[in-house]
């Protein structure tokens, strides 16, 4: 039988949507620090919420884009995470990998299944689209690939599939992609920046679902 699909549950900023993911068993809730973001937090926000977070409940996933080492060692600093989920070129997503010796999942925007990684020297991979022309941000906008893309793709290492999935759409992007794990931001808010409680419930238990359609 297929292993449950993993679950991330991205842009946590308030108790609510942080407690939800918690009760409905996300294995990740991820910390945006990147301030162009509506999901942003600070690391004294990301720590009062993390300090909410059980032992052996989610992992904390802290995402960057482009940092230096001096913004991830502060974040580090305010709040203990579990890994890295980086919006960089590999080299430097590697460095900070040596540097911090945390997990580090590096982001990737697909177009074609050309784009998707044959090797990869880090952790994990999260695949996504590629930003909009004129977005503000690399993720957390919503858009969705082509789920088919992945169906035959090897993957050199874990990975996650991510953009524009939402409660209705993730077991059917499951069951095309193959995906072992679904990563959302903007289909679990009633606003951006502002996770739905009900939405993260569905969600979750729908991927869940996802599992045992997979071809
Ligand atoms: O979520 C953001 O605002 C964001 C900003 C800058 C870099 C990454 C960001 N999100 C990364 C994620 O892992 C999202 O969950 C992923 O891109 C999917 O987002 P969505 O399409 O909104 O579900």
């Amino acid at each position: 039988m297929a292993p449950p699909v993993g679950v991330k549950i991205c842009g946590l900023t308030e108790p609510e949507g942080l407690d939800a993911a918690i009760a409905h068993g996300a294995d990740w809730i991820g910390f945006v620090f990147f301030a162009r973001s509506p999901r942003a937090v600070t690391p004294a926000q990301a720590a009062s919420l993390a300090a909410r977070m059980p032992q052996g409940g989610p992992q904390r996933i802290g995402l960057f884009v482009a940092p230096d080492d001096d913004a991830i060692a502060a974040t580090l600093d305010a709040v203990a995470l579990d890994g890295l989920q980086i919006y960089a070129p590999e080299a430097r997503a590697l460095e900070i990998r040596e540097r911090f010796r945390l997990p580090v999942w590096h982001a990737r925007g697909v177009t074609t299944a050309a784009d998707l990684p044959a090797t990869s020297r880090l952790d994990g991979l999260v695949i996504e689209s590629r930003p909009p022309a004129g977005a503000s941000r690399p993720g957390g906008n919503a858009q969705p690939i082509d789920w088919t893309l992945p169906k035959d793709w090897q993957a050199p290492v874990p990975w996650m599939l991510a953009g524009g999935l939402t409660p209705d759409t993730v077991a059917r992007a499951i069951a095309l992609s193959g995906a072992p794990a679904v990563d959302v931001s903007s289909g679990v808010e009633s606003a951006p920046g502002h996770k739905d409680a009900r939405l993260i419930a569905r969600f979750i238990q729908a991927a869940r679902q996802g599992a045992y359609q997979r071809p």
